[in-house]
């Protein structure tokens, strides 16, 4: 795969050139049946939210040239395309953080590849602690905003030559995460009989991979944040800048602690355990928001949602 060198050409992230995008996406396109109009990309321990896929193929990343592979337990590591309430999707069975070692812009270079391929929306799911003392576990955080503490260093997706074609130079985050889709997603908790357990907040991303002190927890909750993980951000960073519709949310794996009296030991087979533990609802949740987004299309979903209640 072709990649660009950075201005200076010292840079140690290089820029993923339009063209290998492309290939990337044509690769895919020639091996599917529908054409994805949704991307989904599973968190840790949610890689069970393909399961309503009907008519699935299965892509393994190792077998796409140019795709970075998987490395963290919970996550497979292959696309699953399908149709799912109505809706043609293609979801990703794994997602590449930042601590794997691949630098931001090959982490985000699945949501570009979705775009290339003609997807108009992002439906991003994570596991998070949670910062907001009132979180629970197994409580579902809608992503309302991000703080991306990776990204203030100038660590981000879209450094380096900017392609048009990919989205602007200087894209604006405001409403990143649409609006829209939030409103709707407290409506379909209420029909779901969940609304105590949806909350709406700001999630955080750190580099990883070790969990945070507690003295960071503190700052954390200072800053305004209400969850915290190790992706996401720079995903929808890059869903913004190519003008995808972004809906995401965090599951509440874990308690972050606060409080010098009251340790929490966070450790990531917990975090998948409480994944697989909110699997149904988790998918409950996307099933119904896309079969919303089918309905608002014109799209016929099925009559129920085809997902565990
Ligand atoms: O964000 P996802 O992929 O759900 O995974 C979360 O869980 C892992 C830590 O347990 C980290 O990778 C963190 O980001
Ligand atoms: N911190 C960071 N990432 C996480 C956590 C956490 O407490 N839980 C799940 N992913």
């Amino acid at each position: 795969m072709a990649d660009a060198k950075c201005a200076t050409g010292k840079c140690e992230d290089k820029t993923i050139t339009y063209e290998a995008v492309k290939a990337i996406a044509d690769n895919i396109l020639s091996r599917i049946k529908v054409k994805p109009v949704i991307g989904i990309i599973c968190g840790s321990g949610l890689g069970s939210l393909t399961e309503a896929i009907t008519n699935a193929q299965n892509i393994d990343y190792k077998d796409i040239p140019g795709f970075p592979v998987s490395t963290v337990p919970g996550h497979a590591g292959r696309l699953v395309i399908g149709m799912l309430e109505g809706l043609p999707v293609l979801a990703m069975q794994g997602r590449f953080h930042y601590y794997e070692g691949y630098p931001l812009v090959k982490c985000s270079l699945p949501v570009r590849v979705m775009k290339v391929m003609g997807i108009e929306y992002l439906m991003v799911t994570n596991a998070a602690g949670g910062i907001n003392p009132t979180y629970k576990v197994g409580d579902i955080m809608l992503i309302r905003d991000h703080i991306n503490f990776v990204g203030f260093s100038g660590n981000s997706p879209l450094r380096g030559p900017n392609d048009d074609r990919l989205g602007p130079r200087f894209p604006p985050m405001t409403d990143a995460y649409n609006p829209a889709l939030i409103t709707r997603a407290l409506s379909v908790a209420k029909e779901m009989g969940i609304p105590d357990v949806v909350k709406v907040g700001t999630y955080c991303f750190l580099g990883g991979p070790n969990y945070e002190t507690i003295a960071e927890c503190k700052m954390l909750h200072t800053c305004g944040v209400d969850a915290v993980g190790m992706s996401t951000a720079h995903e929808v960073v890059v869903a913004q800048h190519c003008g995808l519709k972004v809906f995401a949310f965090s599951l509440i794996t874990n308690k972050s602690s606060l409080d010098y009296e009251k340790k929490e030991y966070a450790n990531h087979a917990e975090v998948v355990a409480v994944g697989k533990s909110r699997e149904s609802t988790c998918r409950e949740l996307m099933c119904r928001m896309i079969k919303s987004i089918a309905a608002e299309r014109g799209s016929s979903g099925s009559a129920d949602c085809g997902c565990t209640t």
